[in-house]
């Protein structure tokens, strides 16, 4: 590894010990954003060392299927598998129950259908991520585009303080993967993250927001210690 940014050395480590997890076999739920990348990339990498057989991915974004497409991982899909053994995904908070916001690439509303269903979800994350209770990193919500207004009027009622994501190198909005758009709600903090996930998503026009609660099984945690990197689990 030649990476010498922290930042991106502590998601190296904690994409690797997560790639090292899988085994021959496996159907794998693969995860968005930079650390899931660094996932894929050494599960490709396994693949070509021969020391992993016979996987699946199954992808949660645009960008994951890429990746796999690039490191060689065969996709498949929900229609054609009946399990998942395992889901790796990043997350931008991890509270200590190992509750998460995601989302922050605009793929939590795939990450949740594919995490959840996954017998194992491991959270792949730099200890950036941990935090003592969730809300600091603005909650993404998927509307659909019509429904824009309302519901930024139904956050706000909730103390949300919405804004429309605004693309980068793109005017106008972010459009996720299934075509709709993506709302960022500050809140001051989140007091019962079950409540507020079950309130969000039955505003009318709600895909689903970055909650995941109770989802996770494993938090694997990338560090550096004593100018070393490490991984240590929750
Ligand atoms: O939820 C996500 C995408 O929707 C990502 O997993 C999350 O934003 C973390 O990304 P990164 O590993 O780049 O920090």
């Amino acid at each position: 590894m030649t990476e010498t940014d922290p930042v991106k050395v502590m998601k190296q480590q904690v994409g690797k010990a997560a790639a090292d997890l899988v085994k021959s076999g496996n159907i794998v739920g693969l995860g968005t954003g930079s650390t899931a990348a660094f996932m894929i990339q050494f599960l490709g990498e396994r693949m070509q060392a021969g020391t992993l057989t016979d996987i699946k991915g199954i992808p949660t974004s645009f960008q994951a299927s890429v990746l796999a497409k690039k490191y060689g991982i065969p996709l498949t899909t929900l229609d054609e598998v009946d399990r998942i053994d395992v889901a790796i995904d990043g997350a931008d908070e991890v509270d200590p129950q190992k509750n998460l916001i995601k989302g922050g690439g605009a793929a939590h509303t795939r990450e949740k259908i594919v995490d959840g269903l996954a017998e194992q979800f491991v959270v792949v994350v730099d200890s950036s991520k941990l935090v003592d209770s969730l809300g600091a990193f603005p909650l993404p919500v998927e509307v659909v585009p019509m429904a824009i207004a309302p519901v930024m009027r139904a956050l706000e009622e909730l103390g949300g303080n919405p804004e429309i994501r605004m693309g980068v190198k793109k005017d106008g909005p972010v459009i996720t993967d299934q075509g709709n758009m993506i709302l960022d709600a500050k809140f001051a903090a989140i007091a019962n993250p079950a409540d507020l996930e079950k309130t969000i998503n039955n505003i009318p026009g709600v895909l689903d927001n970055g909650l995941f609660v109770d989802l996770a099984d494993i938090i694997l945690i990338g560090e550096i210690k004593d100018s070393q990197p490490s991984v240590r689990e929750m």
